[in-house]
């Protein structure tokens, strides 16, 4: 479902009103069209489904020696950003790692960025990041073995309500082969300080 641009503007309208304001003062009058843009940059996930997100950056390389060995990728520190569903407030400093053991073939290390980033873009809670990531990656790179850690500030925690600054939220998502194997999950662990 395509996000509604009109709908957002109108109803941005419609908070300045609520909060007092005069939405048709100088420095308010583009504001519902700004922040209108600004959902459609921050919320480009929400027109896709992980599935479409898995087949536009599915990219792989065939790559034999890759196949049925423990070899490991991963990719450390994918800067993001995100917006909690429960207040739309920011998640920040948000940092995404994945790992995946290829089976026979290996993804544009692009790609994982530009999934990390897009299943971000979206209303969304830490752990289900996580676990979109895990299940996109996983499809695009057909291997079930997929680790993804984050760690991110929360600002509906840091700058309202606790307002705790010095929180961070740390997540693990195992899929696969990490999911019960200790060792594999001790080595990204490793890995990711
Ligand atoms: N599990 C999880 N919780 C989140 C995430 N982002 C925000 N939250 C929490 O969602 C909860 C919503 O709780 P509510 O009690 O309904 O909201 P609230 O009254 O504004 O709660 P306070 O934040 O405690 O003031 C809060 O505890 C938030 O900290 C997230 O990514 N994952
Ligand atoms: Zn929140």
């Amino acid at each position: 479902m395509a996000i509604d641009k009109e709908a957002i503007k109108e109803h941005i309208r419609g908070i300045l009103v609520a909060l007092g304001d005069d939405p048709d003062r100088e420095g308010l009058k583009e504001t519902p069209d700004r922040v209108a843009r600004m959902y459609e940059e921050v919320f480009e996930g929400m027109n896709y489904t992980n599935d479409e997100i898995a087949e536009m950056f599915g990219k792989t390389f065939k790559e034999e020696d890759a196949a049925h060995t423990s070899d490991m990728v991963f990719v450390k520190d994918i800067e993001v950003f995100s917006y909690c569903e429960h207040h739309m407030a920011l998640m920040y400093d948000m940092k995404v790692s994945v790992a995946y053991i290829p089976h026979g073939r290996v993804l544009g290390l692009s790609k994982i960025a530009r999934i990390a980033d897009m299943v971000a873009k979206r209303l969304q809670l830490q752990e289900r990041i996580g676990s979109d990531i895990a299940y996109v990656v996983g499809k695009a790179a057909g291997s079930p073995d997929v680790a993804v850690l984050i760690e991110a500030n929360h600002s509906c925690m840091t700058a309202r309500g606790i307002k705790k600054p010095g929180t961070k939220t740390y997540t693990t998502t195992f899929r696969g082969a990490f999911e019960n194997d200790v060792n594999l999950q001790n080595k990204v662990l490793m890995m990711n300080r």
